[in-house]
């Protein structure tokens, strides 16, 4: 698996980040969203610099214009729920793409820290030789891209799937490691030092899904 950190420089980012962590700037839902739509959208820019591309002719009112634009098929698929905000940055950048959805969440049989990755609700749309973007914002174990993952290439030979997290854990990169194939590409915005005991990212910021759309039952 190639990884692609892409805080390693200062930058604006760096103040993105900051929000979605902070205690007394997190709970604000509205902002909270959109510092990850807003980190989506840079992740989309640096993404897309390793993209392929062709050579085209624009014609402006004056002239021609030689340039280059991304030259494949694009499909985004956020993770539901804490995926969706990471997906309206990306998909105000790569505002062609197709889409599709699936949900994963943790499930505890027994109430207690034991949990199983329930896949439930999913639109896949056609993903055979196409460039697919996995969105989420947290990757903890790894367990709900891998499972996912599992879901969109069982029908589908994708051209190239790139996961794109905001915060990892390095034991969730691991697992990817072991999992995932070769040629899957993992771009990060924040590497992080552990999980604690309930798989929750230290320092992490919490629970991505709650922070942007309330706690659920
Ligand atoms: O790497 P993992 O150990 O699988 O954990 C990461 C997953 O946990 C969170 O989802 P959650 O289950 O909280 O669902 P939500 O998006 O509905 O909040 C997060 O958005 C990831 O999908
Ligand atoms: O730290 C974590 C781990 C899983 N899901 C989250 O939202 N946060
Ligand atoms: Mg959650």
């Amino acid at each position: 698996m190639k990884i692609h950190y892409i805080s390693e420089n200062n930058s604006v980012l760096n103040h993105f980040l900051g929000q979605i962590r902070k205690v007394n700037v997190q709970n604000d839902s509205m902002r909270f969203r959109r510092n990850i739509e807003r980190i989506g959208e840079i992740m989309a820019y640096e993404l897309s610099k390793i993209l392929p591309y062709k050579n085209v002719e624009i014609q402006t009112p004056l002239g021609i214009k030689n340039t280059t634009e991304i030259d494949t098929d694009l499909v985004l698929c956020p993770i539901l729920r804490a995926g969706l905000p990471l997906h309206n940055g990306f998909l105000n950048y790569f505002d062609h793409a197709e889409n599709s959805f699936v949900s994963a969440c943790r499930f505890h049989p027994n109430n207690d820290d034991e949990f199983e990755i329930r896949v439930e609700y999913q639109a896949i749309s056609d993903l055979n030789n196409k460039t697919v973007l996995l969105l989420d914002p947290m990757l903890a174990t790894g367990q709900s891209i891998v499972a996912v993952h599992q879901k969109l290439v069982e029908n589908a030979i994708p051209a190239e799937i790139h996961i794109v997290v905001v915060i990892a854990a390095p034991e969730g990169i691991a697992y990817l490691e072991k999992n995932l194939p070769e040629n899957c590409h993992l771009w990060v915005a924040s590497l992080d030092e552990k999980l604690n005991a309930k798989n929750y990212i230290v320092p992490g910021l919490g629970d991505a899904g709650d922070l942007a759309y309330g706690s659920k039952l």
